[in-house]
C-alpha cells in the first residue's frame, strides 16, 4: 500500500475531529458574543487578565497531553483573543517599530487579534495610553542582565494608569545586515540596551566599529535595510521584518537573557488566585528607616519578590523602592501590611495588583 493509501484513513478522522474542533470553537465565540453584550450593557472592561489567567492555568492543569502544556496555552491565548475580539478589538501601544521584542511581549499577553499602535519611545507609550488613544500599554521593566529600565520606573512612579499583567520573554540578538555580508560595515546600531547586553561578544569581534544607540532595535533594522554601512543587533524578527540577514546569530553575552514587561492601563484587576502587587515606597531620610519600613511583610508572613531603588532626584540621597510582593492588594495579609507601611512611608503607590504569568 502506498504512504498515501495508508494515511487516507487517519487523514479523514483528523477531518472529522477538526469538524468538531471548528463547531466547538463557534459555540465558544457565541457565548463570547453574549459576555461581550453583557459588558457593553454595563460598560464593564473588555479585557480581564485575571480570568485569562485562570483560563490558561485551568487548561495546563487538565492538560492530558500529549501536546505540551505550553502549547496547549499559546492556542488557548490565541482562541481567547479572536473571542475577545468579538467582543471588541483592544488597542495596545508599545515601543515600535514592528518586529521589536516588545511587540512580541504584546502577542504574547494579548495574542494576535488586537489592534497594535507602535510608539517611537517609552514615554510615547504611557502617553497614548493615558490619553485613551490605546487601552493598554507594554512597557519593559527589566532585563536579567543589564537590570532596571529606568524610564519606565520614573514614569511608573506619575502615571495615573495601573499594571494590569507582567510577562516576561526570552531576548536574543541577532547582527545583521541588508546582504549578509559584513564587508563595508562602518557602523553598527541598535537600542542602548541591546549595545550593553552584547558589549562583550562586540568588544572581542568587532572592537573597532562604530556603536550608535538609536530608538529601538527595530528601527536599527529598518535603517540597516537602506544603508548597507549598517548593521543592526536585533532581534530575527526585526530582522526578518526589513528583510535583513543573519551575520551572526544569538550574540548577547548571556544566554539566558529575559526581559520583563509591565502592561499598563486603567483596569484594576481582581484576585486570580495567583497574583502580584508592585509598590513605590520612599522613606524619611534616617537610619533603619528602610529596615522598619518593610518589618510589616515580614509580619504578616507576605513574600518579596522584588526590590529596586531609584534615586529620587532631589540631590539629598534619597530613593524611591520598587517593591513587588505575593498577593493581591485585596489578600487580607497584603492588605494589612499595605495598610501598615501606608502610614511610615515618606511616599506611598500601589502601582497594582496583577496575575502572575503563566
Ligand atoms: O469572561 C469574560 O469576561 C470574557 O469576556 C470571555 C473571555 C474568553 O474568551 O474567555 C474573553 C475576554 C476576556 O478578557 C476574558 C475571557
Amino acid at each position: 500500500m502506498s504512504i498515501d493509501q495508508q494515511l487516507k484513513p487517519l487523514r479523514e478522522k483528523i477531518d472529522a475531529v477538526d469538524a468538531q474542533i471548528l463547531a466547538l470553537l463557534n459555540s465558544r465565540a457565541e457565548l463570547a458574543q453574549q459576555v461581550g453584550h453583557l459588558k457593553a450593557n454595563t460598560n464593564a472592561p473588555v479585557f480581564r487578565p485575571e480570568r485569562e489567567a485562570q483560563v490558561l492555568r485551568g487548561v495546563a492543569e487538565r492538560n492530558p497531553g500529549p501536546l505540551p502544556s505550553l502549547d496547549i496555552q499559546l492556542i488557548f491565548r490565541e482562541i481567547m483573543s479572536a473571542c475577545r475580539a468579538l467582543e471588541r478589538r483592544v488597542t495596545v501601544a508599545y515601543l515600535g517599530p514592528a518586529g521589536t521584542f516588545s511587540e512580541q511581549a504584546v502577542f504574547q499577553q494579548f495574542g494576535h487579534a488586537i489592534v497594535l499602535l507602535p510608539c517611537i519611545s517609552i514615554d510615547e507609550v504611557f502617553r497614548t495610553t493615558e490619553a485613551g488613544t490605546a487601552d493598554f500599554g507594554v512597557v519593559p521593566v527589566e532585563n536579567s542582565s543589564e537590570g532596571a529600565v529606568n524610564r519606565t520606573l520614573d514614569l511608573l512612579l506619575q502615571t495615573s494608569l495601573s499594571i494590569s499583567g507582567e510577562l516576561s520573554i526570552p531576548v536574543q540578538h541577532s547582527l545583521m545586515t541588508n546582504s549578509g555580508d559584513f564587508a563595508g560595515v562602518t557602523k553598527i546600531c541598535a537600542h542602548s540596551q541591546a549595545l550593553a547586553q552584547c558589549q562583550a561578544w562586540l568588544n572581542q569581534h568587532y572592537p573597532t566599529i562604530e556603536r550608535i544607540a538609536v530608538a529601538s532595535n527595530g528601527e536599527a533594522a529598518r535603517m540597516a535595510s537602506l544603508d548597507p554601512t549598517v548593521a543592526a543587533i536585533a532581534g530575527e524578527t526585526a530582522g526578518a521584518q526589513y528583510e535583513l540577514q543573519v551575520v551572526h546569530a544569538h550574540i548577547q553575552d548571556d544566554p539566558h537573557n529575559r526581559t520583563r514587561f509591565a502592561v499598563i492601563g486603567n483596569t484594576q484587576c481582581t484576585p486570580s488566585g495567583k497574583d502580584q502587587t508592585s509598590i513605590v515606597l520612599a522613606v524619611p531620610n534616617k537610619a533603619g528607616a528602610v529596615y522598619s519600613l518593610l518589618a510589616p511583610f515580614s509580619q504578616f508572613g507576605v513574600s518579596m519578590t522584588r526590590f529596586e531603588s531609584r534615586p529620587a532626584r532631589t540631590g539629598t540621597w534619597e530613593y524611591y523602592f520598587y517593591v513587588d510582593v505575593e498577593g493581591h492588594q485585596q489578600d487580607d495579609s497584603v492588605a494589612r501590611s499595605l495598610n501598615e507601611l501606608k502610614n511610615s512611608a515618606a511616599f506611598f503607590k500601589i502601582l497594582g495588583s496583577y496575575p502572575l504569568s503563566n
